[in-house]
């Protein structure tokens, strides 16, 4: 691959030092950055194999979606308005039982059309068939960081800590280095401490973190405390978890102790998922807080079936309105820093803000491309603003992750969109029907 300019575009860099960039141009060859800037400081000797022109347009880095299923897109608007604990044990869990192979890839394919299209380049999996998920991860383009769900209660546990070890071997690293690989005990109420102490012996083998569901809602900290007398966090901070990299979905509900725990955690990224934990009615996380006391928060929309979309443009405006709701404060959770979450403080949640997260030389590359030239998008006082508040998928022209155009113009160019749909919807009745 030779080099490819974009020029002309205003660029959010997400970086400290200069955050937003005027008149901006980027350079990629291969899978990186290798200018980013003013487009009157290009390297006048430079050649390029394509150039893309985007006047009126803004770049920022691909969003990083923090915890996903990403196969439940099977299961959209099947189950809704329930809370929790009976969703997941009376209408999802049975069909789940039910699961083919082939539906994990078709789900997970329309999944990964739908995040494409809005704006996404890396996801966070924690789900069933994962060889099916990095298959569909593989031909699509897109980065992931996979993982086998493991239920340690029930009549699958040792199989499911060996599918989960086996699944790391053989997927870390592989399709050039955009799939990466975690262990995803599912929950504290489905995995027992001494389940945990299994996991985390792998864990210590294969030095690959950890994906887990921590203190989602009221009913999981009361049952957890009736049965161990401590909280959720208390209960896998005895066991150990946080000695190693931990990526920690929800944690909605923390005490004080709670809190002290988490600050002390090796290296801790907690996944913020507003619209589940609002459609669940499981309660409003305490994010404003956390940022203030130094924890490293991601977004994520978790699954397509308590959201229910995977569109992180719009899980960023519900994080920040929350927020200011739930605080009572309408400075809580500002444009710019729903923007990190979104990118920069994800990466970091995944453990690859060294590769992810800016539009930075050196680092992967992975962007998004929005044209700004829409009703709802004039005047341009602050594109920060309107990317959070007013931006809609559909603005988003161009993809590009690992330095391939994924889509163009909005033409998705790695999936075959119409079979996709297709497949999708056939598989999601077959298994209803099965
Ligand atoms: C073991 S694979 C993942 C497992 O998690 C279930 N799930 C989906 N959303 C949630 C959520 O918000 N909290 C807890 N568990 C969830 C999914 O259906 C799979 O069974
Ligand atoms: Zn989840």
């Amino acid at each position: 691959m030779g080099k490819l300019l974009i020029r002309g575009a205003d660029l959010m860099t997400m970086r400290d030092d200069t955050f937003i960039i005027h008149d901006g141009a980027i350079v990629i060859e291969d899978d990186k950055f290798i200018f980013v800037g003013e487009e009157k400081d290009l390297p006048q000797e430079w050649e390029y194999d394509k150039i893309i022109e985007a006047k009126d347009q803004v770049i920022m880095p691909g969003m990083i979606n923090t915890h996903t299923h990403a196969a439940m897109t099977l299961l959209r608007s099947y189950a809704d308005d329930l809370p929790l604990m009976e969703w997941l044990e009376k209408r999802i869990w049975p069909v789940e039982a039910r699961l083919k192979a082939e539906d994990v890839y078709w789900g997970s394919m329309v999944a990964i059309l739908e995040m494409i299209k809005s704006g996404t380049t890396c996801f966070a999996d924690m789900y069933f068939y994962m060889d099916e998920v990095a298959k569909a991860v593989e031909e699509s383009g897109i980065r992931g960081v996979l993982s086998h769900g493991m239920i340690g209660v029930g009549p699958n546990g040792e199989k499911d800590l060996a599918v989960g070890r086996q699944f790391c071997k053989d997927w870390e690293g592989k399709a050039d280095g955009r799939i990466r690989t975690m262990l995803a005990p599912h929950a504290p109420y489905t995995c027992p401490p001494d389940y945990l102490r299994k996991v985390l012996e792998i864990a210590d083998e294969l030095k690959v973190p950890i994906h887990i569901h921590l203190c989602e809602t009221e009913t999981e900290i009361k049952n957890i405390k009736e049965q161990y007398g401590k909280t959720p966090i208390q209960l896998v901070d005895e066991v150990g978890l946080f000695d190693y990299p931990v990526l920690a979905a929800h944690c909605v509900h923390l005490s004080d102790k709670d809190f002290e725990i988490l600050k002390k955690a090796k290296a801790l990224g907690i996944a913020h998922n507003p619209q589940s934990n609002m459609k669940l009615a499981s309660g409003i996380a305490p994010v404003q807080r956390m940022l203030n006391e130094g924890l490293t928060v991601g977004i994520g929309t978790d699954g397509a079936s308590s959201n229910n979309n995977l569109n992180m443009l719009e899980e960023m405006s519900t994080a920040a309105l929350l927020q200011k709701v739930g605080t009572m404060d309408s400075t809580a959770l500002p444009a710019g820093e729903c923007l990190r979450m979104a990118t920069i403080y994800g990466a970091r949640a995944i453990g690859q803000d060294a590769e992810l997260g800016t539009l930075e030389v050196g680092k992967k590359a992975d962007l998004i491309i929005f044209d700004f030239s829409k009703p709802h998008l004039v005047p341009r006082h602050n594109i920060m603003a309107h990317t959070v508040y007013s931006a809609q998928s559909s603005d988003i022209l161009t993809v590009i992750v690992n330095g391939q155009i994924l889509m163009e113009n909005r033409e998705v160019k790695t999936i075959d969109e119409e079979r996709v749909l297709f497949e999708a919807e056939r598989t999601s009745k077959e298994l209803l029907r099965r």
